[in-house]
């Protein structure tokens, strides 16, 4: 058994490595604490679902945090029945002991091998990064389940939206409409389609595993105890419903919006400058030519009739994404 909740463990161990303990519950699920913030729920008789939850790879964003130590608490101590295996991370200890976004680099910049080119910079959490991919593996690859991973988030700058979810690259296969109602019916209503591959845990596990993944943004970013969960209670019930395997509301929704990801404004100099005010909120829409970005002579406009920006910070690292576009969906993109 854990000596307190996931969420305490993980943050007074922040930085260890613990050797792996197991326990059985009640109906026969084998609890396993495989290194600090990496649980599974393993039970008797699984269903088919093969479920990854994480939070905290981004440290400061807490209400992701709580909320899954909340579904964690609840299956532990029986209010949840876990009938659906189960994979829970806390991504990234040291930046929630801390309570910062990052140590020493952007963990949602390391998956699929991104962390390679990081261990001489930002080696601890280039190890971490390595080490929930081989969980992820390692659990996704017990057997041929119907795979899921939602990776929770919260975002630095307020938003016309305010919860969202980002869809990986899918290389071309359909967008998946359930996997749409399943995040609008949980409030999830707004959906960023990518066009590119990347380095984020939620593209690793669609990427690698084909699993049905996405990030998705709760809100804004708030320290412990300054997050009101219950604003996140339907996509808590949407959880739930998954890991219970007692059918998650995928009726037709009655609000969802669809974005392409238009364009990805990449920083590469220290000149990089964004031209819009540091308070303008994500979802923000600005007219065809307005600057939205200058990077020494580069300048990067908005080019369709009407782009709305998400995501911008110039203080990320040179050669990483400082801004996103987005449009309403094209028709042409494929769904199932
Ligand atoms: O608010 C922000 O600027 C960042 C919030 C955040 O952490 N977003 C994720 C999105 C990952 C994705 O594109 O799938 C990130 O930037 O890592
Ligand atoms: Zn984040």
């Amino acid at each position: 058994m854990l000596e307190m909740d996931l969420l305490s463990h993980t943050l007074r161990h922040a930085g260890e490595r613990i050797s792996p303990k197991s326990w059985t519950l009640s109906d026969g699920t084998r609890v396993t604490l495989h290194d600090v913030g990496i649980l599974s729920f393993e039970p008797a008789k699984p269903g088919p679902g093969d479920i990854v939850l994480s939070a905290g790879v981004h440290g400061n964003e807490t209400a992701p945090q709580e909320l899954l130590n909340g579904l964690v608490t609840g299956l532990i101590n029986g209010a949840l029945r876990c009938q659906n295996r189960l994979l829970v991370l806390f991504g990234n200890p040291l930046a929630m002991a801390e309570g910062v976004r990052e140590v020493e680099a952007n963990m949602n910049r390391m998956f699929s091998g991104g962390h390679r080119q990081y261990l001489s910079t930002a080696s601890a959490e280039a190890e971490r990064a390595a080490l929930l991919e081989n969980s992820v593996e390692a659990f996704f690859t017990q057997r041929q389940g119907s795979r899921y991973h939602y990776d929770l988030h919260t975002a630095i700058r307020a938003s016309k939206r305010e919860r969202f979810a980002i869809y990986p690259f899918r290389h071309g296969k359909p967008w998946r409409r359930a996997q749409l109602a399943f995040l609008a019916n949980g409030g999830v209503d707004t959906v960023l389609l990518s066009h590119d591959p990347t380095h984020t845990l939620s593209y690793f596990s669609s990427d690698r595993f084909g699993a049905d993944a996405f990030t998705v943004e709760l809100g804004k970013v708030r320290p412990f105890g300054q997050n009101d969960l219950e604003r996140l209670a339907p996509f808590r019930d949407q959880l739930i419903a998954l890991i219970e395997d007692s059918s998650p509301n995928l009726s037709e929704p009655e609000t969802l919006t669809v974005f392409d990801v238009a364009q990805v404004i990449i920083k590469e100099t220290e000149d990089f400058r964004l031209h819009f005010a540091d308070d303008a909120a994500n979802f923000t829409p600005y007219p065809r030519g307005t600057l939205l970005a200058s990077d020494g002579v580069a300048a990067h406009r908005v080019k369709a009739e009407e782009e709305a920006i998400v995501f911008p910070n110039a203080k990320v690292a040179n050669g990483q994404r400082a801004c996103l576009t987005v449009v309403p969906v094209g028709a042409d993109q494929p769904f199932e």
